[in-house]
């Protein structure tokens, strides 16, 4: 192996230099092209996954037999319970939750990663939220308010037997809801990036609701239920082509003009997924100065 010889150190010395100048500079450029408006951007474009994963969901009817518990072994669970512990851990060994907007619902479940590890190609993601506060989560609500509130509001009293898809299907809405309120953490630490003076006081004094004033945005949060309600009218809207088509729709039972009311579609996000949102901001400046 050829040894370095006395006078390329000095080169070796300023490449390295300039190097971490470069890096860093390169780091700070990224992460300060983070705004509070590309991240209301970014919810905004999930707001079509998720108006487009309810309209999957609805396929199905309710399928009460994939939310009965039963025993398994020595446990007490659900074919749905089953389902996500079993594709987390599958999805977790590909390397899923590298990615930080990724959080399973069953943590203790997922396995170590499979596949080879991968240079994030993001990677200003991963180093944006401040470690003891990147721990904000509220998996255990969304979990509760899909099933219990949500679900029963767009889902026919039925059961097809297709438990499978229907788990599939609901799977899908949880992992598109939980990247969009987990998201909130991202949101909360540019807040407290571009004015860190208005949040300080308050996150000193433990005032959670101080703080949940200072992140609200009262005009934003209704043009967000507004566009969401549009987007369900227009994604979701069942086409007839003229007068047989109708008659052939009535036959076939579809009675509503849409696949999902866009009330439903609006009342998610009015009582849950930015109350959630909101949440997960406040947990996560509680921690932010840890
Ligand atoms: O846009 C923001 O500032 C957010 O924090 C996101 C969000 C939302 O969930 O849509 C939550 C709180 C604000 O009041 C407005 C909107």
């Amino acid at each position: 192996m050829a040894s370095m010889t006395h006078s390329s150190l000095p080169l070796v010395f300023l490449c390295s230099l300039f190097y971490v100048i470069f890096s860093s500079f390169c780091y700070c450029k990224s992460v300060s092209s983070i705004t509070i408006d590309s991240l209301r951007a970014s919810l905004e474009n999930q707001e079509d996954f998720i108006v487009f994963s309810l309209i999957e969901r609805a396929r199905y009817p309710y399928n009460s037999f994939a939310y009965d518990p039963f025993f398994l072994g020595n446990q007490n669970c659900s074919f749905v319970e089953l389902f996500v512990r079993e594709t987390e851990a599958m999805e977790a060994k590909f390397g899923r939750y590298q990615n930080p907007e990724e959080l399973p619902f069953f943590p203790d479940y997922t396995q170590p990663q499979l596949a080879p590890p991968h240079k994030f190609p993001n990677f200003i993601l991963p180093k944006i939220l401040h470690p003891p506060a990147a721990s904000a989560n509220v998996s255990r609500r969304i979990w509760d308010m899909y099933f219990n509130d949500l679900l029963p509001l767009f889902t026919k009293k039925a059961d097809d037997g297709n438990y499978q898809q229907t788990v599939a299907s609901d799977l899908i809405c949880l992992q598109a809801l939980s990247r969009r309120i987990h998201s909130g953490r991202f949101v909360a630490e540019i807040k407290f990036r571009d004015s860190p003076q208005n949040y300080i006081p308050a996150i000193q004094a433990k005032d959670s609701e101080t703080l949940m004033k200072l992140l609200t945005f009262t005009s934003v949060e209704e043009a967000v239920v507004k566009r969401v309600f549009k987007k369900a009218e227009i994604f979701g809207q069942n086409v007839n082509l003229g007068k047989n088509n109708v008659k052939e729709a009535e036959d076939k039972g579809i009675e509503s003009k849409y696949k999902v009311e866009p009330s439903v579609a609006s009342k998610l996000y009015q009582e849950w997924v930015i109350p959630f949102t909101k949440q997960v901001e406040v947990d996560y400046l509680l921690r932010r100065l840890i």
